[in-house]
């Protein structure tokens, strides 16, 4: 269903701030203000104060007044002068902005797939500008969407060589968030360093439990009557990073390691989109090991 005119211009001129900050009264006050000053709409507005870290997080929809003479860099001159008063850290994106994605492989295809419909269908409004793999098993999955794939193997020998190669891809692309979609290998400290806040991982367990290798095998031992994936920033620490969503399915004790991972694909699959969307909507703030999640 097209858009009309109206609420088509009314998108494109749709802009997205975030700010967190030190807990103080009068921050939300400051910022919505400064919106009417500027003759903005607030479209969505959601905010968290986290009265135990005494730390503060908003993030705001706006538009322009059609009637308004808005001019985005003399927003943002002016509203640096309000951040710096309340010691902000703050974003401004435009809504309409794709935000380009690469992803990386290895021989799982079942995540790969739902993000690349989702990107062919619209409902995901990214650029997927590479695909990294260590495997060569989903170069045609690649080539049947016209998305440029770089089969780097890899072994520990040379491990720091093909992480090279992979930072010098993300570079090149100028990507904005790097996806893992059952990439199957453990990055070095350096490139977590790297990616740190900007890459998200689908595990296929609902973390903290089951880290590492074989979720489903670990769950199946123990009997579990849920199973779940986690979608989390990668972090030095394997499975450890800021937990951004989760999903669950029910199991039970007819269900074997096969079963169980059968249903999971399909959790892991929402979990990782639902991330990926969460976050080039700029809905996900960190905040220390953990996250605050501004969802829809
Ligand atoms: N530094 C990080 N790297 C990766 C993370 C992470 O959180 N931090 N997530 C993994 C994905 N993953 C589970 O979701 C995972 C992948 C691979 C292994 C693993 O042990 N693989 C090999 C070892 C491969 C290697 O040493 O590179 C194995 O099975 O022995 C565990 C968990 C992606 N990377």
């Amino acid at each position: 269903m097209s858009l009309s005119t109206s609420v088509q211009e009314q998108v494109s001129d749709t802009q997205i701030i975030t700010a967190s900050c030190p807990g103080g009264l009068g921050t939300v006050d400051a910022v919505t203000a400064y919106l009417y000053q500027q003759g903005c709409y607030i479209n969505e507005i959601n905010s968290f104060d986290d009265i135990d870290t005494q730390r503060f997080f908003i993030r705001i929809e706006f538009r322009p007044d059609r009637q308004s003479a808005f001019n985005r860099e003399n927003f943002i001159s002016g509203f640096k002068t309000k951040a710096a008063s309340f010691d902000m850290d703050w974003t401004l994106t435009r809504k309409d902005d794709k935000a380009k994605v690469v992803i990386m492989v290895s021989k799982h295809d079942h995540c790969l797939n739902d993000l690349l419909y989702r990107y062919r269908t619209g409902d995901l409004k990214i650029e997927i500008p590479a695909i990294i793999s260590n495997h060569p098993d989903l170069e045609e999955l690649a080539k049947w969407h016209g998305i440029p794939y770089f089969h780097l193997p890899v072994n520990k020998d040379i491990k720091p060589q093909q992480e090279a190669m992979i930072w010098k891809i993300i570079q090149d692309c100028d990507a904005d968030l790097v996806v893992l979609a059952r990439y199957m290998q453990v990055l070095s400290s350096e490139m977590c360093q790297r990616l740190a806040g900007w890459a998200i991982n689908i595990h296929h367990s609902l973390l903290p439990g089951f880290k590492g290798a074989k979720p489903y095998y670990q769950a199946y031992h123990k009997g579990v009557k849920l199973v779940g994936a986690t979608a989390h920033y990668i972090s030095d620490d394997l499975d450890e990073g800021p937990i951004i969503t989760q999903g669950v399915e029910t199991v039970d004790h007819s269900h074997y390691p096969a079963d169980l991972a059968a249903k999971g694909q399909a959790i892991e699959c929402q979990t990782l989109s639902r991330a990926v969307r969460w976050h080039i909507e700029q809905r996900v703030f960190l905040h220390g090991e953990k996250s605050v999640v501004f969802a829809k």
